[in-house]
């Protein structure tokens, strides 16, 4: 009999107790997840901080996987297959932008009391970060001398993203596959062709769109960060070693489709 009372169902075996090896904190790892928030001070927002920081590093993990099935999909031709991979994505950047209120609660005094600690860790090493501007476009090696911190295993990931197709790369080839030319030349007029014939190529317009939420988004992102920054630290200098606020805001201007943007001014 289920939990449920008189639910009918087999008489002998309730459905998910076949094998009985999983149990919920197994299949979840719980127990080495829950191990891993190893705070260091005594500050009571440090458990937070990490827990943020932590949670951010798993979505990041997520996006990665996605954004790679979506670039496989669009050199493929599968351009469904992509346009549904970045709905998902645009969600969880979403979810991204939406996490910066709960670090918000913490108050700057309450930063402070473990702030100290941290030096010289900061955001500007994280490794799945990079690779996540890298793999949308933004290929920027000078980062690759502030990753002197990261194990050899992380250096090689982000050297294979540097030498790896990005995703305007893949989005290059499926108008290729559509008969439309893509040299430095003649990209403009073709992306204009896909704009203006929504009759032929929507899929191709809409697949542009995901690809703009995609740099609208984290630049929305960048935009939430450099506010919680000044927020909590003002215009002091970042424990990464940057100028701190000034450095972001200069990087909120980035985008990773220049041309997606350029070409609103044609239309
Ligand atoms: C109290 C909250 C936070 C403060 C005060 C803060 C501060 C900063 C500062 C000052 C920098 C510039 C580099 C430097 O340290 O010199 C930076 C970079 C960065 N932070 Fe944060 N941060 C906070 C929360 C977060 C969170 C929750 C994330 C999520 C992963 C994050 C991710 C990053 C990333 C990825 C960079 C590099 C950005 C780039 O180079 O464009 N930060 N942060
Ligand atoms: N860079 C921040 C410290 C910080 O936020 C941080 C420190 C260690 C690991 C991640 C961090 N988050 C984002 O930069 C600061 O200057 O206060």
């Amino acid at each position: 009999m289920g939990i449920d009372g008189d639910a009918p169902g087999p008489p002998d075996r309730q459905f998910g107790e076949e094998g009985g090896r999983l149990s919920y904190g197994g299949y979840l790892c719980l127990p080495a997840l829950l191990a891993q928030q190893q705070p260091q001070s005594q500050a009571p927002d440090e458990l937070l901080f990490i827990t943020i920081h932590q949670v951010y590093e798993l979505w990041f993990k997520l996006l990665l996987h996605e954004l790679e099935s979506a670039r496989f999909a669009m050199f493929g031709g599968e351009l469904w297959q992509a346009r549904h991979l970045f709905q998902r994505v645009q969600a969880v950047e979403r979810v991204l932008i939406e996490q910066v209120d709960v670090l918000e609660t913490m108050t700057p005094q309450d930063f402070l009391a473990f702030r100290a600690k941290l030096a010289p860790a900061s955001g500007f090493q994280s490794v799945q970060f990079r690779e996540l501007e890298f793999l949308s476009g933004l290929k920027d090696e000078r980062y690759l001398t502030s990753f002197r911190h990261a194990s050899e295993a992380e250096l090689a990931r982000l050297r294979r993203r540097l030498d790896e197709p990005t995703l305007w790369d893949a989005y290059l080839a499926a108008l290729a596959q559509r008969g439309l030319p893509v040299s430095d030349d003649e990209i403009m007029a073709s992306l204009l062709t896909v704009a203006r014939d929504r009759r032929s190529h929507d899929d191709l317009w809409q697949l542009a769109e995901d690809l703009l939420n995609h740099d609208e988004t984290t630049a929305l992102w960048r935009m939430r960060h450099v506010q919680m920054v000044e927020r909590q630290i003002g215009d002091k200098s970042g424990t990464g070693g940057s100028t701190g606020a000034p450095y972001l805001r200069g990087r909120t201007r980035l985008h990773y489709f220049p041309l997606l943007w350029e070409l609103r001014a044609w239309l």
